[in-house]
């Protein structure tokens, strides 16, 4: 079984991701994976995995995740939120962690609920 799985982090919580990702590794290439743009890069570049890139969240990167899932195309998220920041999307990240509720989809919003996330899918993929 394999997953589609978007990646999201603000900017003070990208090392997270990469940890994160780095850690799943095996795992995630495994999976079809989409992420903001930002974010996408250095999982490209950081940790080698494939993902396709939408862009930047700043410019619209949430919606076109939120639309994705909406369609029925993403099985979980993980987005790792800087809740100390201000954002200027705010409404943007509102409305895809919201889509996430409205369409019962998994949304792990930091490390430890990323962790309790990938590590039940890992299991399932299997
Ligand atoms: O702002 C974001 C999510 O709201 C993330 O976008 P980037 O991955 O492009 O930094």
């Amino acid at each position: 079984m394999t997953f589609r799985i978007a990646l999201i982090a603000h900017d003070k919580k990208k090392d997270d991701m990469i940890t994160l990702a780095s850690e799943y590794r095996a795992f995630l290439s495994g999976c079809t994976l989409v992420a903001t743009g930002t974010t996408g890069g250095r999982l490209q570049d950081e940790v080698g995995l494939t993902v396709e890139r939408k862009h930047s969240g700043p410019f619209g990167g949430d919606l076109q995740i939120g639309a994705l899932l909406v369609e029925g195309q993403i099985d979980c998220v993980i987005f790792l939120r800087d809740p100390m920041t201000p954002q200027p999307h705010e409404p943007d990240i509102n409305a895809l962690v919201r889509a996430c509720d409205v369409h019962n989809t998994p949304c792990a919003t930091n490390m430890a609920s990323a962790h309790l996330v990938l590590s039940q899918l890992q299991q399932r993929a299997v």
